[in-house]
């Protein structure tokens, strides 16, 4: 969707990003080109349109091409996507450890262990994607980090200073869609101005829907209003649970680039390899439960 018009491109993205690119190039070269004729020929009407018989006569002529060519339609100059603006604000470092399992066994009910004598240790140069089947316990394990469940044996440390945050799908029913996106973050964090606000807002690409309901968000665009949620406070770690879920190819891709240029500690879980591909440094496989 371009300018409030529907391309349909073949193919799979990068061809479309080939063929787009190709088709802009021309475009461009073709505005380029009438812009000069047109000019040219304003210019020869403007400086010769009063003088001598023929001159006149060859001005008119040029009024007359320069008419025809308008009517028949110019091509319009290229319009660029906005770029989305996703971005993620420094922290600085901790030193490690940061988060550490020892020894750590955790099942919903003991008679059923998920993990037993988990050891390892995330920080903040850390880069995991979590992958593996559904229902084997990624999720769980985000929730041992986080200190939202705790190990049935054994112990999570995590740094005194660490802030952890922690996106998945669930946060969207937190979010009230009869309040703007902006009287939300002001709601949810308090005390904070009204412009630091729009700037939190601003850095997940939603100046222009900051005053709107957010019913009328698209699924992407709530989305993007519980990573400026996230965003604003700052953590050190961030665990995305699925966090594509609703995001198309080119957000994906902003949240990458925001992720990559981010200073903090990361574990992602996704079945998502665009996003995966593009952010981990290492992938951990959930395997099926003991
Ligand atoms: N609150 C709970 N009480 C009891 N069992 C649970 C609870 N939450 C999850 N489980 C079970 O624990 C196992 C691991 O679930 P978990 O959600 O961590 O898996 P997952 O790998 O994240 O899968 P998915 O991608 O489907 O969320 C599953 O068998 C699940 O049914």
């Amino acid at each position: 969707m371009q300018s409030k018009k529907l391309k349909m491109y073949t193919g799979n993205f990068d061809q479309y990003v080939q063929t787009r690119s190709e088709l802009e190039e021309n475009q461009m070269k073709q505005y380029k080109w009438e812009q000069d004729q047109i000019a040219g020929m304003k210019e020869y009407i403007a400086r010769f349109g009063h003088g001598s018989a023929k001159l006149t006569r060859q001005a008119q002529s040029k009024e007359k091409t320069l008419a025809k060519m308008e009517r028949g339609g110019l091509t319009e100059k290229v319009a660029r996507d906005k770029v989305l603006v996703f971005r993620f604000v420094d922290v600085g470092k901790l030193p490690p450890p940061i988060l550490q399992f020892v020894e750590v066994s955790f099942g919903y009910t003991p008679d059923n262990l998920i993990y037993k004598c988990l050891d390892f240790g995330v920080d903040l140069d850390s880069r995991v994607a979590l992958v593996g089947p559904n229902g084997t316990g990624k999720s769980t394990l985000l929730k041992l980090m986080t200190g939202e469940l705790v190990p049935l044996d054994g112990m999570v440390r995590r740094h005194n200073h660490l802030r952890i945050a922690q996106y998945h799908q669930h946060l969207a029913e937190k979010l009230d869609l009869d309040m703007s996106a902006l009287l939300y973050m002001m709601r949810e964090y308090p005390g904070n101005v009204e412009e630091k606000m729009r700037a939190s807002i601003g850095r997940f690409g939603l100046t222009g829907k900051a005053l709107m309901p957010m019913k009328n968000l698209s699924d992407g665009q709530k989305s993007r209003v519980i990573f400026a949620w996230l965003a604003f406070r700052q953590p050190q770690m961030l665990l995305l649970d699925e966090p594509t879920n609703h995001l198309d190819i080119e957000t994906i891709d902003s949240l990458a680039e925001a992720l990559n240029e981010w200073d903090g500690g990361l574990v992602l879980v996704s079945h998502d390899f665009r996003l995966i591909n593009q952010v981990a440094h290492e992938i951990w496989v959930v395997k099926t439960k003991l």
